[in-house]
């Protein structure tokens, strides 16, 4: 029988695998148990925010914890042995932290730990999960794959040379594939950003001062910016003229001052696992898998929001009150008739002695204000 494998799992695996050993010199055996807190972290990032044993919440505000008292465990451990260099960015942190005008204090270095472990993990994989789906259901694409690194290969003076910029460079329809690939998959929900001043957007004016979320998947959906936008399709790509407009509405990585640290970097990932997996792998689907998709974001209707002047622009500060109002209660209804399933897992939580005992020490605390002192 050949072998088989459950492929996001895997490749969350190789993925979280190798950058804690990158960033943390964590060995595999080691950095399973600092995954499961990252998922459960993951997990619950958008949930509604109630501080309650068994949400999903909860249950990410304990994540978060045990990853920063694992890190913060570590680092201590490596301050006090700093001679012994594992080839890691602890290093690096620990020689800057060591030296005579440390532009970063500890607190500081558990951040951008954990931020990295995070923002390479939660991102990389899910992507690299989503791109085999579509490779998996796209043959053509993978037939044309191939040829463009057999053709590397052919080309290379010795079978033993590894993958070189240059190659990387050269490879013009795997661009396109992970164009394509990171345009359909939107593993970010959303971009954040505050309005310094009004802005007029389609009518509408966003007062200064707001907090504004942009969603990537509403433009890489959008019919109107990327025809027929369900459809896998990297040779949507290949005219020069047509990929710089498209380009102009491709923001996967986000954008401006804040474009993603690891957007080319992971581009050249993905490019370096398209490369081993169809110069050397073949594969065949066992059990399948669906994309999941939020509807509303896929209609090109609702994506659209209404045309300029036809409706009123600007809400008033008790419209927004109300709104908020409205919102909080409809969300709060949710939660409570377990229609947030979603982010939920009820049998599970149910099923859990061990939450019981941990709810009756924290009954007579406030559990909000708990968490915030310690943090
Ligand atoms: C497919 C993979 C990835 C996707 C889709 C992705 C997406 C994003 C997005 C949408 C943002 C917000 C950008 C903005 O606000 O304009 C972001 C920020 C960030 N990403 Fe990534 N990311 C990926 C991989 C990575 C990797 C591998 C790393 C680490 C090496 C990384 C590190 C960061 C950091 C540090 C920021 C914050 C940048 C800042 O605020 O200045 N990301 N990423």
């Amino acid at each position: 029988m050949n072998p088989s494998i459950e492929v996001k799992d895997g490749i969350s695996n190789m993925i979280f695998d190798l950058v804690a050993k990158k960033l943390i010199g964590f060995k595999p055996t080691k950095s399973r148990e600092l995954r499961k807190n990252f998922q459960e972290f993951f997990h619950g990032m958008v949930s509604f925010p109630i501080y309650f044993p068994g949400t999903s919440f909860y249950r990410c505000m304990q994540g978060r914890r045990n990853v920063q008292k694992t890190l913060t465990d570590l680092l201590k451990e490596r301050l006090s042995a700093p001679g012994e260099k594992y080839n890691d960015l602890i290093d690096q942190i620990i020689e800057e932290l060591q030296s005579e005008n440390p532009v970063i204090d500890v607190n500081f270095a558990i951040d951008v730990l954990s931020a990295l472990l995070f923002a390479s993990f939660a991102t990389l994989s899910s992507t690299l999960a989503v791109g085999f789906k579509f490779l998996t259901d796209n043959p053509k694409v993978v037939k044309e794959l191939k040829e463009e690194h057999t053709t590397i290969l052919n080309k290379r003076g010795s079978l033993n040379s590894g993958f070189t910029w240059e190659e990387y460079k050269s490879l013009m329809f795997t661009s396109q594939v992970v164009n394509e690939i990171t345009r359909i998959s939107n593993v970010a929900p959303g971009i954040f950003r505050r309005t310094l001043a009004d802005v007029k957007v389609n009518g509408y004016t966003i007062p200064a001062g707001w907090l504004v979320m942009i969603s990537p998947m509403a433009v890489h959906l959008n019919p109107t910016l990327f025809e027929d936008p369900l459809e896998f399709n990297p040779w949507r790509w290949t005219d020069k003229t047509k990929q710089s407009e498209l380009l102009r509405n491709y923001m996967p990585f986000g954008g401006g001052i804040r474009l993603c640290l690891g957007a080319e970097f992971s581009k050249l990932f993905i490019a370096i696992f398209i490369h081993v997996l169809v110069t050397e792998y073949r594969w065949k689907e066992i059990k399948g898998g669906d994309v999941l998709r939020i509807s509303e974001m896929v209609d090109s209707n609702k994506t659209g929001g209404s045309p300029a002047g036809t409706s009123k622009q600007t809400l008033s500060a008790e419209e927004m009150d109300d709104q908020l109002e409205q919102f909080t209660s409809l969300m709060q209804q949710k939660f409570l008739s377990g229609e947030d399933f979603g982010h939920m897992d009820y049998s599970r939580i149910d099923n859990d002695e061990m939450l019981d005992d941990h709810w009756s020490k924290e009954a007579n605390y406030d559990a909000g204000e708990k968490y915030f002192e310690e943090d």
